[in-house]
């Protein structure tokens, strides 16, 4: 009888650990696996559209993404779309956690709207194919000076072409609970353009994926667009200030919608709404 009770106090938490660990693994391969059969629909139509890389192409890609959230059981609560509601050339600049950052883009992504992306992005597959023909900007971040002149040559695509650019400052993912500092690229770029900046917040993810606990619920994901900031005057000399404060500002929001103070993943799931 003991023996028996042993037992079963001990695979019920071993069934419950593997059920949760298992649907973690299982929604992460679904989402890569899913989204690199949705890019190779995109091909062909992006091609049958446009002819090759072309801004236009986001709008393909942006309705074949849209519901990929239902099936893993994310929903987006959106506040502020009126302010990407601007005419003309901006700068969005939003948080980056993960790869999932996609589908909360595409949520809110306005025309004539492409990103920039590490160059080694354009190797995954038929995703990589799919960038390169949304008119994804591919940069080497081990090679500044050519980072730099890439995003340079930017500005300039993004006044003649009127398109507007989706940059994350962070310059890598993290999911440390808080904001990484910002690098400077963004605020180059929009100065440059004499184009504003619009700040967009993701809430933490951490109330339902956390990477290191192998947990991967469903949840709600906030996301918060602010009002434009204008560059309008600005010089080069004006990018620290203005990096600072939009630092200030969306770390503050980030924390407020994540209705926690900063945590590191190791605190574990504390994180909640
Ligand atoms: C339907 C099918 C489904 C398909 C699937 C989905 C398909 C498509 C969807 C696409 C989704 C794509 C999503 C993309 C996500 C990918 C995101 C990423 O890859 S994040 C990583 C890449 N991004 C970045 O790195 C962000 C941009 N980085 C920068 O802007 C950096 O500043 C830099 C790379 C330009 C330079 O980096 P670094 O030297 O490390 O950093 P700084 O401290 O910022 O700069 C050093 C000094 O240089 C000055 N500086 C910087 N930029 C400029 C400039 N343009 N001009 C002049 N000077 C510049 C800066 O001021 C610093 O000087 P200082 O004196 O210290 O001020
Ligand atoms: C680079 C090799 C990629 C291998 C295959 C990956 C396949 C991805 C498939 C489906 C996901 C679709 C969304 C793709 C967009 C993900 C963009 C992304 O999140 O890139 C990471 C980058 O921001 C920061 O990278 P680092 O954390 O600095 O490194």
């Amino acid at each position: 009888m003991d023996a028996l009770l042993v037992f079963l106090l001990l695979l019920v938490p071993l069934l419950l650990w593997t059920s949760s660990t298992f649907v973690f693994y299982f929604k992460k391969c679904f989402y890569v696996a899913y989204m690199m059969i949705l890019a190779a629909i995109a091909i062909p139509l992006s091609i049958l559209k446009s002819g090759g890389r072309d801004i236009e192409n986001m709008r393909v890609i942006r309705a074949l993404v849209r519901h990929v959230k239902y099936f893993l059981g994310l929903r987006f609560d959106v506040s502020g779309l009126e302010h990407l509601q601007t005419e003309g050339p901006y700068v969005i600049i939003s948080n980056h956690q993960s790869s999932l950052d996609v589908l909360g883009l595409m949520e809110v992504l306005p025309d004539r709207c492409t990103m920039v992306a590490k160059k080694e992005l354009v190797y995954a597959g038929t995703v990589g194919i799919v960038c390169w023909l949304g008119g994804i900007v591919f940069i080497n971040r081990k090679k500044t000076r050519d980072a730099k002149s890439v995003m340079a040559d930017a500005a300039k695509t993004m006044l003649d072409d009127q398109i507007r650019l989706w940059v994350f400052p962070e310059g890598t993912r993290n999911q440390r609970g808080d904001l990484l500092p910002f690098k400077k690229g963004a605020f180059h770029l929009a100065v440059q353009a004499q184009a504003p900046i619009i700040p967009i917040v993701f809430s933490s993810y951490s109330n339902f994926y956390l990477r290191k606990e192998k947990q991967f619920n469903s949840g709600t994901i906030t996301l918060k667009i602010l009002p434009k900031i204008e560059t309008k005057g600005m010089t080069s000399d004006d990018v620290a200030d203005l990096s600072d404060k939009s630092y200030d500002l969306m770390r503050s929001v980030f924390l407020d919608i994540s209705g926690s103070a900063p945590v590191t993943q190791s605190n574990g799931p504390s994180l909640h709404h």
